[in-house]
């Protein structure tokens, strides 16, 4: 009876400890939730039982090895643990129908339906997919340590590849010694800082290049693709490989080679790419096997000595690389490199089109706070409006939507699920970009989220992280961001962009297609049209009037000297010019800068004064024309400002006998800064010089001819010697 006594006493002990478990875990496992209640009430059975029926020693011995059992297998929770949820797949293949060619947007889905943290099964891959903030912080800071091992795509599964491996290794020491070469020599701020003159060197063929080839139709992507190639290659090898030439043909060579490895890379289930992969990696090393022999000759003379490094392939070579490492790693370079910052580039460009606004208040702030005509990196820490638009079309775009897979080497536990060891790992940075519940709408292209905002990209704030964060982080991240940087600033202040045939930018194909990097569907082509073009012509025939008429140009530096009388004019002086403004609309009265506006179509047929404009009709609107019309104006062809004087005539586009920047809804977005970058320059050069023509020419016996062009210029260019007044 004492036993008995006893053993009530230890049952109720023990009822007591489960019912505090049962408080712990209640909230996070069901699964032991369910033991732990089955295991109370056969307890209290048992108890009961004994003391109701006075049951003897033997019994109470075999109860006890009964109750112990059950305490061991209550006392490893672990192992009940479940993996986190996701949809029920196929046998065998599980849930690889499911995933498809855009895994970034069908796991978001999923996400939508099991929460922040899915499992699916890829065959007999253990797939985790990570979509929200917190997910991404367990995975790549939390675990990071056991969550950094990769997954080889099928393309890069080689046996002669792996070993010397950067991307594709796993945290071994292979990959220490590889990304700390890098770090040094290719990645560090000393190296950014000698890199930032080449590449603005190739900035500047970029630059060149549109400006040669300005109104022609121009596939963005493969112009900048081109051109952060050869500043790679400049880097690695003192080196240009590609032609900026070339972009109008098809792709050949060592363009469509490196193009194909990264298209394969992208293959998720094709299983005969891995014989094609090679085949396109014997292609590109020959193109630099060489220049390897040539350099590794110097290195290994006698007189070599490390300063006469000329560039990353003599610091391979000083390392003891043999030339299947030198490749590999070169070639991982440019797969990781290129192609991200290249989508970057575009998808930023995209929305910049789409949102004008938004492009001219970067063209406002490069103008405001730099005001040069050649961007360097040093000028991009002033742009805070630019930085602000990269961040939102990485949120919206990030160019590698799901980082590249990681996978796990030990089994972990993650938001109280298992993963277990070998399960593939994404974070889908495409879903916490457009997820409302971390972001205000979304959806929008709103810079101005990040005005004020702390959040930046560089892997602090797990929901925006274009570079990852962690162990695996992008080692070149600072890098990527300023060339994004440099080359949108200097597309934006050098040219305005206009899509081909008069596509609405807003209805852009948006539509994405999954690789190592996101790109679009369609790629986007721009007709690269110099903004600086058209506000140049405006400026030089306003000038060349001002030449020919001395007393116009004596009156406004009167106006400026009475008004204004500073040394340096700024933007919000400019409204006490009226007799500046007033000569500006004559003169573009007269040369209106895009002669006939941009040529329109009709959209569908229709009336116009009582005739028929048939669909797909180009329709010009003569500007020349009517400033010349003496049923317009009067005595048309004479330079008089004075028209203008106490007219309320103005050229933002109400007046239709005077629309030198169109009207309705093609009208130029740019007409604001147009007009102020005129007034100011104009102001300027005014103020500052004596404008004196050359050899004496006499100024109403220059030749006035134009040359027709998208801006209307003169034929013979203006050519003035500029006399600082003193
Ligand atoms: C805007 C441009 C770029 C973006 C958005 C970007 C983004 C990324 C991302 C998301 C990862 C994977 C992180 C992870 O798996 O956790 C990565 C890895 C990597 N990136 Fe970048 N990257 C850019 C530019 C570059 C450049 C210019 C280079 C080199 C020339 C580069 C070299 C690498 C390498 C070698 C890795 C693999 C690191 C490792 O596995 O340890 N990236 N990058």
């Amino acid at each position: 009876m004492e036993l008995c006594v006893a053993l009530e006493y230890y049952s109720r002990r023990l009822i007591r400890a489960i019912n505090t478990s049962y408080h712990k875990v209640h909230n996070h496992n069901q699964h032991t939730t369910q033991h732990l209640t089955i295991t109370k009430v056969l307890l209290m059975d048992i108890t009961s039982f004994l003391k109701d029926n006075n049951l003897s020693v033997p019994f109470f011995v075999l109860s006890s090895i009964f109750f112990l059992l059950l305490v061991v297998k209550l006392a490893k929770p672990t192992s009940s643990k479940k993996l986190p949820p996701g949809p029920r797949g196929l046998p065998i293949i599980g849930n690889l129908h499911q995933v498809g060619d855009r895994p970034h947007a069908s796991t978001a889905k999923f996400a939508k339906e099991y929460g922040p943290l899915i499992s699916l099964r890829l065959g007999k891959q253990i797939l985790v997919v990570a979509s929200s903030p917190d997910a991404a912080r367990e995975i790549l800071k939390t675990q990071d340590r056991f969550l950094s091992s990769r997954v080889v795509p099928t393309a890069f599964q080689q046996p002669s590849l792996i070993p010397h491996s950067l991307i594709w290794s796993d945290c071994n020491q292979t990959w220490k010694g590889l990304r700390t070469l890098c770090r040094t020599e290719l990645f560090s701020a000393k190296a950014l800082e000698s890199h930032s003159r080449l590449r603005e060197q190739k900035l500047g063929h970029l630059v060149d290049f549109l400006h040669k080839n300005q109104g022609q139709v121009i596939n963005l992507e493969d112009v900048v693709f081109i051109t952060l190639f050869n500043t790679l290659t400049s880097i690695i090898f003192s080196r240009d490989f590609l032609d900026l030439k070339d972009v109008h043909g098809t792709r050949d060579g060592l363009n469509e080679s490196l193009h194909k490895i990264i298209e394969y890379g992208g293959i998720i289930k094709d299983f005969g790419i891995r014989k094609g992969t090679m085949k396109q990696y014997n292609k590109t090393f020959a193109y630099w096997e060489d220049i390897i022999e040539e350099r590794r000759a110097h290195v290994n003379s006698p007189t070599w000595s490390s300063e006469n490094a000329e560039s990353f392939l003599d610091r391979m070579l000083e390392n003891g690389f043999s030339n299947d490492q030198i490749n590999q790693l070169v070639t991982e370079l440019f797969v990781a490199g290129t192609n991200t910052t290249t989508s970057s580039v575009v998808w930023a460009m995209t929305e910049l089109v789409r949102h004008k606004e938004v492009i001219f208040k970067i063209a406002e702030e490069i103008k405001r706070e730099i005001n040069t005509d050649k961007i360097s990196d040093s000028h991009l820490s002033k742009l805070p409006y630019l930085q602000a638009s990269i961040k939102e079309a990485m949120r919206l775009h990030p160019p590698v939507p799901l980082l590249l897979p990681h996978m796990a080497a030990e089994t972990c536990e993650v938001m109280n699920y298992t993963i277990p060891k070998n399960s593939k790992i994404f974070v889908n940075l495409w879903a916490m970009g457009r997820d409302p519940k971390v972001w205000d709408d979304p959806l929008s292209f709103k810079p101005e989220r990040f005005i004020g905002s702390k959040i930046d990209i560089k892997g602090q704030d797990f929901e925006l992280l274009p570079f990852g964060s962690g162990r695996r982080t992008c080692p070149r991240m600072p890098s990527g961001i300023k060339s994004v940087q440099l080359i949108l600033a200097s597309l934006i202040n050098d040219f305005d962009l206009v899509l081909p045939n008069n596509v609405d930018p807003m209805k852009l194909d948006m539509s994405d297609k999954f690789g190592i990097a996101l790109k679009m569907e369609k790629p986007l082509k721009e007709l690269f049209v110099a903004g600086t073009n058209t506000t140049t012509s405006s400026v030089v025939w306003a000038m060349i009037e001002l030449v020919r008429h001395k007393e116009i140009l004596f009156k406004i530096a009167e106006e400026i000297k009475r008004e204004i009388n500073t040394d340096k004019i700024s933007d919000s002086q400019l409204s006490k010019l009226p007799y500046l403004q007033a000569s500006i609309k004559e003169a573009m009265r007269l040369h209106p800068p895009v002669p006939l506006l941009l040529p329109h179509m009709a959209a569908e047929t229709c009336e116009v004064m009582n005739y028929t404009i048939p669909k797909n009709a180009k329709i010009l609107v003569n500007l020349w024309e009517m400033g010349r019309d003496p049923k317009v104006w009067e005595d048309p062809l004479s330079f008089k400002p004075e028209r203008f004087i106490g007219s309320k005539l103005d050229i933002k586009g109400q007046d239709f006998e005077l629309l030198p920047f169109g009207t309705g809804r093609r009208m130029c977005p740019g007409m604001p800064l147009g007009i102020k970058s005129v007034q100011l320059i104009l102001v300027s050069l005014i103020n500052e010089f004596d404008l004196v023509l050359p050899n004496d020419v006499d100024p109403m016996k220059l030749d006035m001819s134009d040359k027709f062009g998208i801006a209307l210029k003169m034929e013979k260019p203006l050519k003035v010697i500029f006399k600082s007044k003193d």
